[in-house]
């Protein structure tokens, strides 16, 4: 469930985007409201990430504008979480900075599948258990807007039906999605961002 707060919105106005003085893209203008999602494709290397850094607010754009409303989250490979504590403790250090209830880790370790190893420390999960610990950690925080880079990555065919399910669900009550990937994530209705080499 998404923290409370207003509607969610999420717009690039003619963004360019400039990384190591090359020009990855410009004049790109995306908007997003409640419920609503963009798949974002490409050739490696064509600023998919960096796009997704752009609306997280990490990179500046080289032009244009972008307007959030509502609390913003990346997932991608780096799942932040400590490699030391059990699963369920590093994903409610999280949740506890977030503000949220203390049932949302456990929400977030059925949804991802995970809730049979939450007391396993991180740095013995797999790939792909690692990789739903992150959205397990998005899920908790209760953002509006998931920015996802390659969420599908490492999942196997179950995880990735979870994933589904999930999108569906932060959509469903009112949130948005960015995402990035090089595979169909079964993003119902999903507007098309295709970036060219
Ligand atoms: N910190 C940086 N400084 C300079 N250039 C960078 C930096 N980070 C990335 N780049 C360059 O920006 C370009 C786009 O990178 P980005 O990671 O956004 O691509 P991508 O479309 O996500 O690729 P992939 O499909 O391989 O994940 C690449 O040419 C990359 O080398």
């Amino acid at each position: 469930m998404i923290a409370a707060g207003g509607a969610a919105r999420l717009e690039f106005d003619r963004v360019a985007c400039l990384r190591g003085h090359r020009l990855l893209f410009e004049g790109l203008s995306i908007a997003l409201g409640p419920g609503e999602a963009a798949l974002v494709t490409g050739p490696n290397g064509t600023g998919k990430s960096s796009l997704l850094r752009l609306a997280a607010g990490l990179l500046a754009p080289a032009a244009g504008a972008i307007r959030r409303e509502g609390a913003i989250a990346l997932a991608d490979e780096r799942h932040a979480l400590d490699p030391r504590l059990p699963l369920g403790r590093a994903l409610a250090f999280w949740a506890a900075i977030d503000g949220r209830r203390g049932d949302a880790v456990a929400a977030a370790l059925d949804t991802t599948g995970l809730a049979a190893i939450a007391e396993v420390p991180v740095r013995m999960l797999s790939t792909g258990q690692a990789r739903r610990a992150g959205l397990a950690r998005l899920i908790a925080g209760g953002a509006a807007i998931w920015l996802l880079d390659e969420p599908g990555n490492g999942l196997d065919a179950a995880s990735l039906d979870r994933l589904a399910g999930a999108m569906a669900a932060h959509r469903a009550g009112g949130g948005i999605i960015l995402a990035a990937s090089h595979q169909p994530l079964g993003l119902a209705d999903a507007q098309a961002i295709g970036l060219a080499p």
